[in-house]
């Protein structure tokens, strides 16, 4: 296939919890949370990225704190665009003022509805991109994780990230079958609250629970017996209190999440065609994606589908650098603009 060549152009990760740009021969260039702070009586914005998420359940009551992006999709279109322009500034802070405007792959959910992806690519224009090429999200995430998806054979890859876990099995440039479910990283950080407040009758914040899930999360149980002290509100003194948690009892919260992502590999595992599955016997099941961190979910998926299982190399990074990569057959994407065709979405 021919390669065509835009220096200047730039590959999204637009996600739910983070935001990466990649540019061609420079590699990722901001990486950052999707989170923006609002100034709720002058509507300015306070900050963007690292300096918002910081102020995340720590705001006086004229701020706001939003995440822009819920489950994979635009849940605040004027924020959005306003988040992506402040970013695609900041990865274009060398450039020339008499450069043209970029053009900008963008990831979205393979299950994303016409509505959905329309909104991704205005926000995008809006924010200062020429033109929009949406791209689907796990296609992206195989092409970041080096997978072969022009041969044909069978690849299988599955993204869990903050809002959407994606699975898909792609052959010849294509989506052959796939499956998205609105079930991923934040929902681990929501079960965990909710375990935390229904036993101990103490609330913590998103923060302290994603923490708890990167130290001593796990998708089965960790042999290493590990705790760990964690801070709330007593919901029965309304007082700030400490308890020691085990790795076992956070185990126990992710189980029904850990569920849901394994019954979709499953899936879409037995709607696969009977030589692709043959191939992703052979080759296993790449995971990728921030979720793909999560202890022990590897052996988890490999158990339950029989399959061998790889973490990606840089799981966090495969969709920004498959976005990125893919700026080389824009052609593609221009002659094939639904990749997610086959897609199913729960
Ligand atoms: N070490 C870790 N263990 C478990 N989860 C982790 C780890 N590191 C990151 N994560 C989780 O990964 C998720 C973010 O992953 P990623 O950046 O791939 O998602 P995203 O692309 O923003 O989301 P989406 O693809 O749903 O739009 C968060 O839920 C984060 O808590």
């Amino acid at each position: 296939m021919a390669k065509f060549s835009f220096t200047q152009d730039l590959g999204i990760d637009l996600g739910t919890a983070n935001t990466l740009v990649y540019i061609k021969k420079k590699g990722i260039v901001v990486r950052e949370p999707s989170v923006v702070a609002k100034n709720n009586s002058t509507g300015d914005i306070e900050a963007v990225g690292s300096d918002a998420r910081n102020m995340i359940g720590r705001t006086p009551g004229n701020i706001s704190v939003i995440r822009p992006m819920k489950d994979g999709v635009i849940a605040d279109y004027d924020t959005t665009a306003t988040m992506m322009k402040y970013y695609i500034r900041l990865a274009q802070k060398n450039r020339s003022p008499l450069a043209k405007k970029p053009n900008v792959m963008v990831c979205v959910p393979s299950g994303i509805t016409m509505v959905e992806e329309r909104a991704v690519i205005d926000a995008t224009k809006q924010a200062g991109a020429k033109d929009a090429f949406p791209i689907a999200e796990p296609f992206a995430a195989a092409i970041g994780a080096g997978l072969p998806v022009w041969e044909p054979t069978g690849s299988m890859i599955v993204d869990i990230g903050g809002g959407t876990t994606e699975v898909a099995v792609i052959s010849l440039g294509g989506i052959v079958t796939s499956q998205s479910i609105r079930t991923a990283g934040d929902d681990m950080d929501d079960a965990i609250i909710q375990y935390i407040r229904k036993k101990y009758s103490l609330m913590i914040g998103e923060r302290t629970a994603e923490a708890v899930k990167m130290e001593i999360g796990s998708a089965g149980g960790r042999l290493d017996i590990e705790t760990m002290d964690i801070r709330g509100r007593d919901l029965l003194t309304g007082l700030p209190k400490t308890i020691t948690i085990t790795a076992e009892e956070i185990a126990v919260s992710l189980k029904d999440t850990v569920n849901a992502i394994v019954d979709s590999v499953k899936n879409t595992l037995e709607k696969t065609p009977p030589e692709l599955a043959a191939d992703v016997m052979d080759r296993g099941i790449v995971i990728s994606g921030g979720g793909a961190l999560l202890t022990g979910l590897d052996q988890v998926i490999a158990e339950e589908t029989k399959m061998p299982v790889f973490v990606a190399e840089n799981p966090l990074d495969s969709v920004a650098i498959g976005t990125g990569k893919a700026l080389e057959y824009i052609e593609h994407f221009k002659s094939h603009p639904h990749i997610a065709s086959h897609s199913s979405i729960n």
